[in-house]
């Protein structure tokens, strides 16, 4: 279970980003952040994966706060969450399957790093990994950087689920992508959180893909969260709370 509470960001200048965020997130949610651009979703995002420094406000994780500038925090984290950006930081040069091995870095003991061996159990997990998000008949055939926008996000899935991930955090997963790659994104995060009891919190602003195929949805407006109702279509007044 991930609480915030009073979340805040306030810059040298004086300059408000995020204002007493405070929300509750159980396992299994998809919650679709939206709002509009400068509202402050990747502020916050990145703040809860200890990218960033908040001002004020708690962080708690399965009851353990966690502090924006512990090494051991950010060490933690790095196990058990994934932070999927705006365009996911693949090797360019490896296939898909490789890209996927790189999610299991941290779990391997150090002479496996070293030589960069790969068991075969290993081998065939990442093979699942990547049939769980359609792209088995992709796993060697070309570089990540020739698979298209959609295929490279759904590859940092599967790399999410190698890593062991429990809560993935994406920052616009579905920007620059045609609806029917980005409806394939959403229903693989989403399924993810129904059968693996994961936790995905992401930032879009595309509030009828987050209507269709979120459980929750935040609004957020000039850095404070406005809306946190179950996934349904909004009404005309909560749109305008938050856009
Ligand atoms: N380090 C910083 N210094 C100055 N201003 C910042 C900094 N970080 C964020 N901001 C400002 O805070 C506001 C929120 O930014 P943020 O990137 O979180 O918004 P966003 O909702 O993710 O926007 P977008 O949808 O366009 O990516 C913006 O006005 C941005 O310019």
């Amino acid at each position: 279970m991930i609480i915030v509470r009073n979340l805040t960001k306030t810059l040298i200048d004086g300059q408000t980003i995020l204002s007493k965020v405070s929300f509750q997130v159980d396992k299994g949610e998809f919650v679709v952040l939206i709002g509009a651009s400068g509202s402050g979703k990747s502020t916050l995002l990145s703040c809860m994966a200890l990218q960033q420094k908040w001002t004020e406000g708690q962080l708690i994780i399965d009851g353990t706060e966690l502090s924006g500038s512990k090494w051991s925090d950010k060490f933690s984290l790095r196990k058990d969450w994934a932070f999927m950006e705006e365009r996911p930081a693949l090797n360019p040069r490896k296939n898909a399957l490789k890209n996927v091995f790189s999610g299991r870095f941290y779990q391997l003991p150090l002479w496996r790093k070293l030589t960069g061996t790969i068991s075969t159990d290993e081998h065939i997990r990442a093979m699942d990994y990547l049939e769980r998000v359609g792209l088995l008949d992709k796993a060697k055939m070309l570089p990540a950087e020739k698979l298209s926008g959609g295929e490279q996000q759904r590859v940092a899935i599967a790399r999410a689920l190698a890593q062991g991930a429990k809560v993935i955090l994406a920052d616009e997963p579905t920007k620059g992508l045609d609806p029917e790659s980005a409806t394939k994104v959403l229903q693989d995060l989403r399924a993810l959180c129904k059968e693996q009891d994961m936790i995905v919190i992401a930032a879009m602003q595309n509030l009828e893909m987050a209507e269709r195929n979120a459980s929750r949805i935040w609004g957020l407006a000039g850095g404070r969260l406005v809306l946190d109702i179950p996934a349904r279509k909004l009404t005309q007044q909560e749109k305008n709370t938050i856009f």
